[in-house]
Formats: structure tokens, sequence, C-alpha cells
């Protein structure tokens, strides 16, 4: 008898892989920019000063959009600071992140490093200490033909050719109490709503993410989302989510399980969006933009904002370390990820470079692979096409956290030619067998890959990440795993408390 059962079919599907779902994010925050994307006299950099180094590793992390400036750094940043000849323009003390900003990477030097490296930019506008004038200015900088004030300034600073920037969030986390100009719900709904008609009578053809909560937890959670959207509806495409997980008090189970909690979480929102949906009588649906998710030790390893120094020159900030085991739960949240893909087209791995990352880098040295990019790359690289709506019959465990939760996840894409994608978690601490039953196809798995979790402390540096990489990240044998028929069935092995992607043929027969 096996331990669980993953069926899959052809015909059982959820949704398209939309590829903004695999984003990351580089805020002004830390080394994420200096010494992180950038680092001009760095030997990998390019004549722009953005280092190949981290580039490449972008590449090979499969990133398909970045968010960009912020982050809470957005809420009281001054794009107009950042633009124009370098020489001219002014330090600016950054309130959020209580930093230094030298302004040196501004609006077109992020721009044209994502056009080079063929990364879709996502935009945050400055609801926080700004407004409706500052947003459109913005998307008229970016997108505007010649002829007009701001698109004329950006001719002027040398770059005739529009940017054509799709994404545009209203904002950032404009709930939380952290935020510099914070507001309440009905005050953010409003200016999102007046902000997001001027971007539009810009540029018609931009999509817009409105602030959502902060995190499950706040208090304002539903009722924010709610009025929120009474306010913005018919003008947005996307409301934002924002989750971070982490393991507290040595509560492995609860940890292991992040990825329940970020699947009730994107069930309560579009249940929340599809309320005021309902009540308008309008057939338009919000989608969940999941601009911010990770593993971040916030609650356990965070002083907190206003307990930063002010700093200058990139300070080391959140520069999280991970584990195996922050790997296997960030292939758990991925899983979740993809079994939303009919609701949730963009999501943002918070963060790319050095804050809370998959990419660290020495300043002058080596930049190197976190065990968290290589779930990430991989799902990147093997999920395509189609989200199937998988089925799961797993035994489940009670965690002090999350109540009771399955052992087993599991997610699976097709491509059009038949390519499978599959990527399940084993969450309990011994090896399951999993019954993998396909019916109306023929399946063939031709490759694996398995992230375990580990029990060590992890420790800054290549040498520990390395470590890591070879103790927990490895080749599965599939030879073992050919099933030729059309109702056949076979089964795979887990490890303990580990998150295996496998590739595969598809075949309908
Ligand atoms: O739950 N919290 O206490 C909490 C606090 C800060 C917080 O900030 C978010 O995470 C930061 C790092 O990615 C981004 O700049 C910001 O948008 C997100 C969540």
């Amino acid at each position: 008898m096996a331990d669980a059962r993953i069926t899959l079919h052809p015909d059982f599907r959820r949704g398209t892989v939309d590829r903004r779902l695999f984003g990351s994010f580089v805020e002004h925050l830390g080394r994420a920019v200096y010494t992180g994307i950038y680092e001009p006299g760095h030997e990998s950099s390019d004549e722009h000063g953005f280092r190949r180094d981290v580039a490449d590793l972008t590449r090979e992390l499969g990133v398909s959009m970045v968010r960009y400036p912020g982050g809470n750094f957005v809420s009281n940043y001054v794009w107009e600071d950042a633009v124009g000849p370098v020489g001219q323009r002014k330090p600016f003390l950054d309130l959020a992140w209580r930093t230094v900003e030298p302004n040196l990477v501004g609006t077109d030097e992020f721009l044209q490093w994502a056009e080079r490296e063929g990364v879709e930019p996502m935009m945050a506008v400055n609801l926080g200490t700004r407004g409706v004038a500052a947003a459109a200015a913005l998307v008229e900088y970016c997108n505007g033909e010649a002829g007009t004030r701001w698109a004329d300034l950006r001719i002027a600073h040398g770059r005739t050719e529009p940017y054509g920037v799709r994404l545009w969030c209203l904002g950032n986390e404009m709930d939380g109490p952290w935020q510099i100009g914070h507001k309440d719900a009905h005050e953010y709904g409003k200016l999102a709503a007046e902000a997001g008609k001027a971007m539009k009578l810009v540029d018609p053809s931009i999509s817009l993410v409105v602030c959502g909560s902060s995190s499950m937890q706040m208090p304002t959670f539903g009722d924010w989302e709610r009025t929120v959207l009474s306010y913005t509806y018919d003008l947005v495409d996307h409301i934002s989510m924002h989750a971070y997980y982490e393991e507290v008090g040595g509560d492995r189970g609860s940890f292991l399980a992040s990825g329940t909690a970020m699947d009730r979480f994107i069930d309560r929102v579009v249940a929340s969006a599809d309320a005021v949906g309902a009540e308008r009588r309008s057939d338009k649906k919000i989608t969940i933009s999941f601009d911010e998710w990770n593993v971040w030790y916030l609650e356990t390893r965070f002083p907190g904002e206003t307990n930063l120094p002010i700093q200058r020159d990139a300070p080391r900030i959140i520069e999280d370390v991970y584990s195996g085991l922050d790997a296997v739960v960030v292939g758990d949240l991925l899983v979740t990820l993809l079994n939303h893909a009919d609701r949730v087209p963009v999501a943002a791995l918070a963060q790319l470079v050095n804050v809370i990352a998959p990419i660290m880098t020495e300043p002058g040295g080596e930049a190197w692979r976190q065990p968290t990019f290589h779930p990430f790359a991989t799902t990147a690289r093997l999920a395509h096409g189609t989200a199937l709506d998988v089925r799961v019959d797993a035994t489940a465990y009670d965690t002090a956290r999350h109540g009771s939760v399955p052992t087993v996840t599991a997610a699976a894409t097709v491509g059009d030619d038949g390519t499978l994608g599959l990527f399940v978690t084993n969450r309990s601490d011994r090896e399951v067998e999993v019954d993998l039953a396909h019916v109306g196809a023929a399946l063939e798995l031709t490759e694996g890959w398995r992230m375990v979790a580990d029990h060590e402390q992890a420790v800054h540096g290549p040498e520990h990440a390395a470590k890591v990489a070879d103790a927990c990240w490895s080749v599965v044998d599939t030879s073992a795993v050919v099933v030729g028929t059309v109702t056949g069935s076979t089964t795979v092995r887990l490890a303990p408390e580990s998150w295996t992607a496998f590739a595969g043929t598809f075949a309908r027969v």
C-alpha cells in the first residue's frame, strides 16, 4: 500500500503557466543593487558597471521578470532624482531602510539592464509620500513618445525609444504601519484609483497591480482587500499578495507546511476579490500578483527597520543564509503557486541578490547560488505550458501553526509538445512511497532532481552553499520510473523532508 497517490490526467487542466510566475525582485535595499547587480570596477562588470557574473546567474535562475525599485523603499522615492547625468544626482536619505541612497542606479540604468538581460520589468510608483502627478509622470518618462515633457526628458537623457513597461504596482504594502506614508484602506483605495486612472490615461496598455495585504496576519486582512477593490475593481488587473515563511522555535512541521499556508492565503484573497466582483455583477476576474514571497527569518533574525542605524555604502541588511530545509520549503511554495496558475499569473521571489536572495555576492569577490536557487531554477526550467489539476490523496499531519496539512503535495505541467513537469514535496520525516497514476496518457520520466532538508546551521559564504548543494541537491535515477501503458501506475519513493522535480513525456493515446 503506497503512502500517497498522485493522479494525473492530461484533460484535467488548471490554467496556463504564465512565464511571469517566475519573477523576482530588486529593491534599493542593502546590497541588492550596489555590489549586487551593479558594481563598477568588479572584474566581471560590463561597460555599464553591472556584474556579468550576477547577470549570468540570473539567467540560469530562469527569472522572467524583475520588480523594481521597491518594496518599502519606493514609498519615499523621488524617481526624478535618479535620472539624468549621474554626476549631477544627489544622494538621498531613504527612510524605509535608513540608508543613504547614492542614486547611481535609477530608472534608466535598471530598465536598460533588464532589457539587456531579457527580463520583463515590473515598476512600482510611490504612493506613500507622493501621488497622482509623480506616478503619471513616471509612466510618461518610461513609455511616452517624443513631444511631451517627461518623454522628452528621457530622450534628452539619451534614450529615444520608449521602454514600454507593461506592469505597474500602485505603491507597496500600504496597509503596513511601517510603510512611509502608510494609509488606511479608504485613503489608499481612493489614491490608487486616481493614480491608476492618470497612469492609464498616459498609456492605456499598461496593467496595474493594487496593493493587497502585507501578510495574512495583518489585522486589516480581508477588509483591506474588499475596501481597496471597491475603489479600483474596474481599473486594476491584479491585487498583490506578499508572504514570508520561517522556522520558529524548531517547529519544522509547521515550517514544512508553509505551502499549505500560502495555499489558504491565495484561496482567501481570491474569495475576497470574487466577492467584490459578485456584488458588482461583474464578469471581470481580478488575478493575483504574488509579488513578494520567500523564506525570510523576519521574526527570528531581523531587528526591525526602526532599529537599523543610518548607514551608507551598501550595508549588509537581511542577508539571510539558507539551508537545505529552506530550499525544500521554497520548492513546496512553487508547488502551491503552480497549483493556482489559473488565478496567479504574476509572482516575484523576494529578492534576487544578497537580500533574502537565491544569489549572493561578495564585493569585489565571487557570486554564488544559495540552496534556494536550485528548486526555483529547476521549476522555471521544467514547468511549461498548462498546469494540471493534480489529484493528491495523502495522509495528513498536525501542525502547531497550520492545523492539519497533507504530508505530500504535488503540481504538474504539460507543454504543447507533451513535455511533463512534475513537482512533489514530502513533508514527513520518513521516506514515502507515492503511487503515480496516469490516466488517459502514457508517461515516461526522463530526468529528476531532488532537494533534501538538512539540520545544519547555515553559514554565509560560497563554501557553505556548495557544501549544502553537495549534501542536499542531487540527480534522481528515473530509469525505474518508466511506464508506457495507458492507465498505468508506478511507484516513486520520496526521501524524507524532500522536494523532487521530474521531467518526462506525457503521450496522449
Ligand atoms: O510582516 N512584516 O512585519 C513585514 C515587514 C516588512 C515587510 O516588508 C516587505 O519586505 C521587504 C523585503 O522584501 C520589502 O521591502 C517590503 O515590501 C513585509 C512584512
